[in-house]
């Protein structure tokens, strides 16, 4: 099938990349000439597993394109799939302006029938209204049908997860478009669940603001923990071997971020409040939330009496691992707060650093290993899990550092590896404190 994806994103890149794959002919499109030019060269924008790769492949094996011109790329579509940002407007509700220029954009270009897409995460209602705008400023003569179909990759492991999805949600009220998108998926061999538009649209929301209250709970938990002397790390094994809680998404640590979950979580409680609908419980979340990204502070606060001239080495920048990204990443307000408590930064993390640079700028120092950002710490804050974090050699670390104290913000060093080193100070999440006495 012609396929024309709106946005080489994350999720734009990743489908288009995977569509491809399972044999489509994919032409994205993207107003960004840089991301467009390096595209067309084989290179991905973004840090993701597999995707450059794939990207090659695919372009040379001539199933993928790349184009700034909507006209190219449309032209011959018999879907077209639009995966622009939704980013969250000052009073937190989602923007749609990138949407509402898209679908400016394939009215003047589109020039044969074809199924719309709706990818981009969009608060209920929005197919509808992207749908009248379509049709209301339509150049050609064609017909247009519409579907929800939105996106649940992860950051990180987004090729992954496309190609692996748990399920592909289909909303649509016309039989004709909903068969068109399930043959295109097909290939996957995925799970269809087949709704309306609206239910789609929220079925979105709800998942990832469900996620993320679980991360809040978890971290609530943690919390209490900490306080009543038991370990959350236990706590979440015990719930999460019980089927009906499942164990994923029950990592305590210093709160969710990333490009989705904060906005989402915003947007639907901005939506409940629009239609009159009580949802103090994503309220929670979010305060929750907040409250964590603060917690190695104030720990570190409480150890030192003043953060006044210490040194703290981060490791870790982006919002989780395997991902360049700095989208709401609890490290900028890590790095905002340290150092508006008189404390000296350096970071230090395998691929996000320059993302980093642009979002906190020159208050922190940059560095290009953990043991440099180590150098004559005060303490190590650990804030992103990165796999080389966790196999590190924590030993290396400690021999550099002023002091022996490691504030592990997600839980993830390994204690057996810890008690070998010298006599430590470890603060991890949700458990007390305690002293690791080492063969020093
Ligand atoms: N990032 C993620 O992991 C996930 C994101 N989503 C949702 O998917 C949507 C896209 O997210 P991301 O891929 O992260 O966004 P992104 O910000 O990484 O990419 C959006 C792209 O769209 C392009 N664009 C904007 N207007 C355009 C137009 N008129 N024509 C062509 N291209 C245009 C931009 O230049 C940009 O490259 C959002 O609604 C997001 O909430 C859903 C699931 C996962
Ligand atoms: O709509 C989206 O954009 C996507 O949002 C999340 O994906 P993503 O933001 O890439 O990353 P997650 O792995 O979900 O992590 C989000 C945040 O939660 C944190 N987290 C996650 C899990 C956990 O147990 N604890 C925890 O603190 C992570 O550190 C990270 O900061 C969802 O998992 C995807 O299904 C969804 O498609």
């Amino acid at each position: 099938m012609k396929v024309a994806v709106l946005g080489t994103g994350y999720v734009g890149l990743s489908t288009g990349v995977c569509l491809a794959e399972i044999g489509h002919e994919v032409v994205c499109i993207d107003v960004d000439e840089r991301k467009i030019d390096l595209l067309k060269e084989g290179k991905s924008p973004i840090y993701e597993p597999r995707l450059e790769e794939l990207l090659i492949k695919n372009s040379t094996e001539g199933r993928l394109a790349f184009t700034t011109f909507h006209q190219q790329g449309l032209r011959e579509a018999d879907i077209i799939i639009i995966a622009v940002g939704t980013p969250q407007s000052d009073d937190g509700r989602a923007d749609l302006s990138y949407l509402e220029q898209a679908a400016k954009d394939l009215a003047e270009h589109i020039v044969r029938d074809c199924v719309v897409v709706v990818k981009s995460t969009v608060p209920v209602g929005t197919n509808e209204y992207v749908k009248q705008l379509l049709l209301g400023q339509l150049k050609s003569n064609v017909e247009i049908k519409m579907v929800s179909n939105p996106e649940f990759l992860r950051q990180g492991s987004a090729i992954e997860d496309t190609l692996k999805a748990d399920r592909i949600i289909i909303g649509s009220d016309d039989v004709s478009a909903s068969e068109k998108i399930q043959e295109m998926y097909r290939p996957l061999n995925v799970p269809f669940l087949l709704t309306d538009v609206r239910s789609a649209e929220i079925i979105k929301y709800a998942s990832n603001a469900f996620l993320a209250t679980k991360i809040s709970f978890i971290n609530a938990i943690a919390n209490l923990c900490e306080a009543a002397g038991a370990d959350v790390e236990d706590v979440a094994k015990g719930m999460g071997f019980d089927k009906r809680v499942g164990s994923a998404f029950l990592n305590a640590g210093i709160g969710y971020g990333g490009s989705c979950f904060p906005k989402d979580v915003k947007a639907l409680l901005h939506t409940s409040r629009e239609l009159g609908v009580p949802f103090s419980l994503l309220e929670e979340t979010i305060s929750i939330n907040e409250h964590q990204q603060e917690l190695l502070v104030d720990k570190a606060l409480k150890r030192f009496g003043t953060l006044n001239g210490k040194k703290i080495a981060m490791l870790g920048l982006s919002f989780k691992p395997n991902t360049d990204d700095m989208r709401e990443a609890p490290s900028i307000k890590i790095a905002r707060s340290l150092t508006a408590s008189g404390a000296e930064v350096a970071a230090f993390d395998p691929v996000a650093a320059s993302n980093a640079r642009k979002v906190i700028g020159d208050i922190i120092t940059y560095v290009d290993s953990a043991v440099e950002a180590a150098k004559d710490a005060d303490a190590l804050f650990v804030v992103t899990e990165w796999e080389e974090f966790k196999q590190h050699d924590v030993a290396a670390l400690l021999d550099v550092m002023k002091q022996p104290i490691i504030f592990d913000g997600r839980n993830c060093l390994d204690e057996a590896a810890l008690k070998a080193c010298k006599t430590i100070e470890y603060y991890p999440v949700g458990r007390p404190a305690v002293i690791l006495k080492g063969n020093d």
